[in-house]
């Protein structure tokens, strides 16, 4: 395809909040462009052959980020890939600074009420762990918020389409830089 050649083979990276769909969306997105789909918590899970609620516990949030921000440099080095990125992979200023200069950075843009529907029953993710998990999904999202629009390339506003038409909005969206 020649979305990915003429911006130089660099990878594309969703960024978004948890439930934003980054998995879901990415895994479709390189099939469609016959790239190789890799997520960079299952990498940093199998690179530390643990969970990461494990990681969270033993080395707590900061040697999480550590982990995050070494795949993140490793994995960006690569092309011909889509990379879904943890929730708040946009937190570190070098983290951003990566993304944005190596790859194509789509944000997937998800409303607080859908991402709370989407993640209410799963209890994968540490930070979410509280009394008051839709409040926690809130607030997050107030600090990433402009964090995930400084780093983007691009914006798929995807609250209520299905998996299929957010991957159909950012190919449209990929060709559109590419002719820039
Ligand atoms: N566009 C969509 N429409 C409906 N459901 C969706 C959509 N995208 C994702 N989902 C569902 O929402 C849930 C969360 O999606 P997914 O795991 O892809 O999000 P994520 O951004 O990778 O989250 P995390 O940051 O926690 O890894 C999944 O059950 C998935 O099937
Ligand atoms: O939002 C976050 O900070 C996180 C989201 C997940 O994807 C994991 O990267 C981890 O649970 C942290
Ligand atoms: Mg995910």
């Amino acid at each position: 395809m020649s979305i990915v050649s003429s911006e130089k083979n660099r990878c594309i990276v969703l960024v978004g909040m948890p439930g934003s769909g980054k998995t879901t969306v990415g895994r479709d997105l390189a099939k469609r462009l016959g790239l190789r789909f890799v997520d960079t918590d299952h990498e940093i899970e199998a690179r530390t052959g643990v969970k990461i609620p494990i990681i969270f516990e033993i080395e707590g949030e900061d040697g999480f980020r550590k982990r995050e921000t070494q795949t993140l440099d490793d994995l960006t080095r690569e092309s011909n890939m889509v990379l879904a990125t943890g929730g708040g992979a946009v937190i570190r200023p070098e983290n951003r600074a990566l993304l944005r200069e190596r790859a194509v950075v789509v944000f997937l843009s998800v409303p607080p009420p859908i991402l709370w529907e989407r993640t209410r029953h799963d209890r994968s993710r540490p930070l979410l762990q509280v009394s008051d998990p839709r409040g926690r999904l809130e607030e997050l999202l107030k600090v990433r918020g402009p964090y995930y629009r400084e780093v983007a390339h691009i914006i798929v506003e995807g609250g209520r389409g299905t998996p299929h038409a957010m991957v159909k909005l950012i190919e449209k969206e990929l060709q559109a830089l590419c002719e820039h």
